[in-house]
């Protein structure tokens, strides 16, 4: 399955419900059309320590784990619209970032 895990400061949760913006990213991964909707599985992660160019500003990252052979044009197109819900869903001063990581096909394996 493609994998959407969520690394957050847990700052952010008395103004972000977790819970609402995975089910936003998972509905933008299946829009996406690059996979079958029950494929996508996502999960977050709280962060208590953290920094943002020195300053302990609050910060989410989107990292998508995909299987291996999409053009890197598809693979834009996922990180747009998953930063998109990321830019419509967090709030303020916030590092918002999406980066797109390929599982390589021939050895991911379901059990
Ligand atoms: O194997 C499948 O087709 C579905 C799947 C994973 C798919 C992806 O990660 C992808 O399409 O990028 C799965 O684990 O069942």
């Amino acid at each position: 399955m493609p994998h959407l895990v969520v690394d957050y400061a847990v700052s952010l949760e008395s103004q972000l419900e977790i819970s609402t913006l995975l089910l936003s990213l998972d509905q933008a991964a299946i829009e996406s059309g690059l996979f079958e909707s029950a494929a996508v599985k996502t999960r977050a992660q709280g962060f208590m320590h953290y920094t943002v160019a020195g300053k302990p500003q609050a910060f989410v990252h989107v990292c998508a784990r995909i299987l291996s052979g999409r053009s890197s044009e598809q693979k834009l197109l996922l990180s747009q619209q998953l930063l998109g819900v990321l830019a419509s869903q967090v709030p303020g001063q916030v590092s918002r970032t999406v980066e797109v990581v390929e599982k390589e096909r021939s050895c991911y394996l379901k059990g």
